[in-house]
């Protein structure tokens, strides 16, 4: 399945790709400078040491097809950030999760938290179209990049004032993480290959993750027992997609991870 996502996102590269070799994008420096206004640090950590939230805009997934078909992506959005979200994740990936890049400009001008673009990045040219449509930060995915790869897009999107999330699932994963200059980490506990979602991944990992990170444990995510257990191996933040937007009421399940 995910080569057939990285073979759906070739594609569209190649629409894209004209845009960039003709240079018809602008990058304010007052957006390269976005970076330096987002400050991890305050955002994800938490003065108390509770463990932050960043909830995520999914209508659906390659695994499980349409998680909520009337999901408004503002209206939750509003919701994610009145009930307590440290930042919201926005997937843009049109085929296979429904999403959509709009969202990004439309969302961003709603809310005051930060926003993560998520997608399948496997070329510089998204990161400018990420930075032009006005995200604070983007998901780059190790099992999907190789390490050469993920430290030429790490630079880059720093370059363009884009706060990197590097995403790792395995111990290799991990070890990488030490010559990268990202400040935000997330372990995947969903397994790319197969879909199996495990927490335990997270606190598999938690030991080989450089202690000047920022930890974020993403996928699975089922409730306040998960959190406890995460919160106990130094992660400062957990990313919620299905358990949310599949909620009757996304706001009081977002409550109800913070307590
Ligand atoms: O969600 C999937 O099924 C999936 C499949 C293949 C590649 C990526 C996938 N998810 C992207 C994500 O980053 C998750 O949406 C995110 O971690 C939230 O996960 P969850 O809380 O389990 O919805």
């Amino acid at each position: 399945m995910l080569e057939k996502i990285i073979e759906e996102k070739k594609r569209e590269l190649e629409k894209l790709l004209p845009w960039y070799e003709r240079g018809e994008y602008q990058i304010e420096k007052k957006d390269r400078n976005r970076r330096e206004r987002l400050n991890p640090t305050s955002f994800l950590q938490h003065p108390s040491g509770k463990v932050q939230v960043i909830a995520e805009i999914k209508k659906a997934s390659p695994a499980k097809g349409d998680l909520n078909r009337d999901l408004d992506p503002v209206k939750t959005a509003l919701v994610y950030e009145k009930n307590g979200a440290a930042a919201v994740s926005v997937l843009t990936e049109e085929v296979f999760f429904k999403g959509d890049r709009s969202l990004i400009p439309e969302i961003k001008s709603r809310i005051s938290i930060p926003v993560l673009r998520k997608d399948f990045i496997i070329h510089e040219v998204q990161l400018y179209e990420t930075a032009v449509l006005g995200a604070d930060m983007v998901l780059l995915i190790g099992a999907v990049l190789g390490y050469e790869k993920l430290l030429s897009l790490t630079e880059k999107a720093l370059d363009l004032g884009l706060e990197p999330v590097v995403e790792v699932y395995s111990r290799e994963e991990a070890r990488w993480l030490k010559d990268l200059p990202a400040r935000l980490v997330a372990v995947n506990n969903r397994d790319l290959k197969t879909f199996k979602v495990d927490i335990g991944n997270s606190i598999k990992l938690a030991d080989f993750l450089p202690p000047s990170t920022i930890r974020i444990s993403a996928s699975g995510i089922k409730g306040r027992e998960d959190v406890r257990r995460l919160a106990a191996c130094g992660y400062h933040a957990v990313l919620v997609g299905e358990r949310l937007v599949t909620s009757p009421c996304p706001g009081e399940k977002l409550r109800e991870l913070l307590t």
